[in-house]
């Protein structure tokens, strides 16, 4: 085993840069930051703050290139302290956050996505297959960075269109009403009863249409269908998905990013690419001995099956829930029970994409979305027809209004996600999601056109993912007890962020970032360093 202490904080030159061998290289710092490098216009928060400068010399290591560990080592490196990345990715920045850019020209945006690796990829041009929005716009501190960047975008909730296999609902197709009005009796039902226990969504609902004096018999049938559109905003079925704490966006905007969510992940990266030390790739950290003394933390990694150790004054853990669930990172000496219990009682989901593009549009052109509806079962014990994507909920993305795309994109929830992205052929994938289009077509007469291309998320076979998209709440979780150790452990030199942490914004982009300004501000506190007080609650690195 070698160990490695970390280097001091200094300005290196770009020739070393391009020479270290687990430094992040001047090829990979070009494709982090784009052929624009944001460097020039962001310089506010690459500098140090020189009011807050730390009167003593502190390294803080961070687990995880995510949006929360770049956030939370860019907010520490500008009050002066030492910070080091341990990403274990071997060749990227940004976690869950993905996109790619083709011939520095035209925008890949497969942001939170994987590329389908395939040979057979025909698209003459660049594929928009941005599957990457901005929720909860109107309290989301991130959106101040669109106009500061200059991203595009596209606000996705025009009216969409309904289906069930008979084919487009009529307007007085009021099921989903009747699940919207669901959502909010759940919401008030659990602040009436907050000891009442917690059950599946579908066990509820079916419930409330069945004490329901006032619908019509075909909604009694079709709501609790209806409701199901919530399993592809959190990942998972509502056969499995808490009423106590059901996610249900009845009024929130959201925000489609057009120009790719790498802008935000470059952005916030900017200030520690400057040193090619600060991030080290390709660092699989296994083991986290921890303490509350200067230089008492030790991570140990694998890098190319070489065994790594640093040492620091402090830790900030931003690996996934699913990473942290199963175990496959361990700690001595072991986690408080709070914080386990914390992780236990709080799920992991496995959202699931399909991007395919056609030859010619041959879906309505001017709807954002199109929703379908499985029908209902003829009773509770009558098993799913799993070779039809019919018996499932999708939310399909018009990507020719989005992004001008011949393109669709189909939004699945697990357990379809984990049996998709296992499929290997583009063939069986395609069979299977044909229905789906057929149904689709505004002259249902003609034949589909030719298939272009096509590619599938595989989140749910990335170790580094934690084998799914993020997390939700499941019947019987309890994400309040992570919430409230994570606040009791505030003073702890081991820190956790990232999307799994956030009260506001849990399983999104703007939580995950702000749970890094959290982490950084906690240890800040702890290392005697003042505060500089621009956090992303006021907005100001946002204006600055
Ligand atoms: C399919 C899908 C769709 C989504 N859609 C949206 C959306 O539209 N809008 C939205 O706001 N959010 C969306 N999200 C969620 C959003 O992407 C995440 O909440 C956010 O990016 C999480 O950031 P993070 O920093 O918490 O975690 P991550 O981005 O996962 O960062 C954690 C990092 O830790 C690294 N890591 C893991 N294990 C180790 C280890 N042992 N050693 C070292 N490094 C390790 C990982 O490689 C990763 O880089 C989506 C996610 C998915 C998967």
């Amino acid at each position: 085993m070698s160990t490695l202490t970390i280097s001091p904080r200094g300005a290196l030159n770009l020739n070393e840069i391009n020479h270290r061998p687990n430094g992040i290289s001047m090829a990979t710092k070009q494709s982090l930051l784009g052929p624009q490098s944001l460097l020039a216009s962001f310089e506010s928060d690459c500098a140090i703050s020189h009011a807050a400068a730390a009167p003593k010399h502190h390294r803080v290591l961070i687990v995880g290139a995510g949006i929360s560990g770049l956030r939370a080592a860019s907010v520490l490196q500008r009050h002066g302290v030492e910070v080091t990345i341990l990403e274990g990715r071997p060749d990227r920045i940004g976690g869950r956050i993905l996109t790619s850019r083709a011939n520095g020209k035209d925008v890949r945006d497969i942001a939170v996505w994987v590329v389908f690796p395939t040979p057979w990829q025909k698209s003459a041009h660049t594929l928009f297959t941005g599957a990457a929005w901005m929720h909860e716009t109107s309290q989301n501190k991130l959106v101040h960075l669109i106009p500061k960047l200059g991203i595009e975008y596209y606000y996705d909730d025009g009216t969409p269109l309904y289906f069930t296999k008979e084919g487009r609902a009529g307007s007085q197709f009021k099921a989903k009403k009747v699940a919207d009005e669901f959502a909010d009796y759940c919401e008030w039902y659990y602040e009436q009863h907050p000891d009442a226990p917690d059950r599946p969504v579908l066990e509820f609902v079916h419930e409330f249409v069945n004490k329901h004096p006032l619908i019509t018999s075909s909604e009694r049938k079709w709501a609790p269908q209806a409701a199901r559109e919530v399993e592809l905003w959190i990942g998972t079925s509502i056969e499995e998905a808490s009423s106590k704490y059901l996610s249900y966006f009845v009024t929130e905007r959201n925000l489609y990013m057009k120009g790719g969510y790498d802008k935000i992940v470059n952005w916030t990266a900017e200030p520690l690419l400057q040193n090619p030390d600060t991030i080290r790739l390709g660092e699989v950290v296994k083991n986290i001995e921890w303490g509350e003394k200067d230089d008492s933390i030790v991570v140990h990694s694998i890098h190319n099956d070489e065994a790594h150790s640093f040492t620091a004054d402090a830790v900030v853990v931003t690996v996934p829930l699913g990473v942290l669930r199963r175990d496959m990172l361990s700690f001595n000496p072991p986690l408080p029970t709070d914080i386990q219990d914390g992780f236990s009682k709080f799920s992991y989901g496995a959202l699931g994409k399909i991007f395919v593009e056609f030859a010619e549009v041959f879906w309505a052109r001017d709807n954002d979305q199109f929703i379908f509806y499985p029908s209902p079962l003829a009773t509770p014990d009558t098993p799913v027809d799993e070779s039809s994507i019919l018996s499932y909920a999708t939310v399909t993305s018009n990507l020719w209004i989005m992004s001008g795309t011949k393109g669709l994109c189909i939004q699945v929830a697990e357990p379809l996600t984990q049996r998709i992205e296992a499929m290997t052929s583009r063939s069986e994938i395609y069979n299977f999601f044909e229905p789906l289009f057929k149904l689709m077509r505004t002259e249902p007469y003609k034949d589909l056109p030719a298939l272009v291309d096509l590619e599938t998320t595989h989140w749910t076979q990335d170790p580094m993912a934690g084998f799914g998209s993020y997390s939700v709440e499941k019947s019987g979780d309890e994400p309040g007890i992570l919430d409230d150790a994570l606040k009791k452990h505030s003073n702890s030199r081991l820190q956790f962020a990232g999307e799994h942490c956030a009260v506001v914004g849990n399983g999104c982009v703007h939580g995950a970032f702000e749970t890094g300004e959290v982490a950084a501000r906690n240890l800040l506190a702890i290392l005697g360093i003042e505060y500089d007080g621009r956090d992303s609650r006021s907005g100001s690195p946002m204006t600055d």
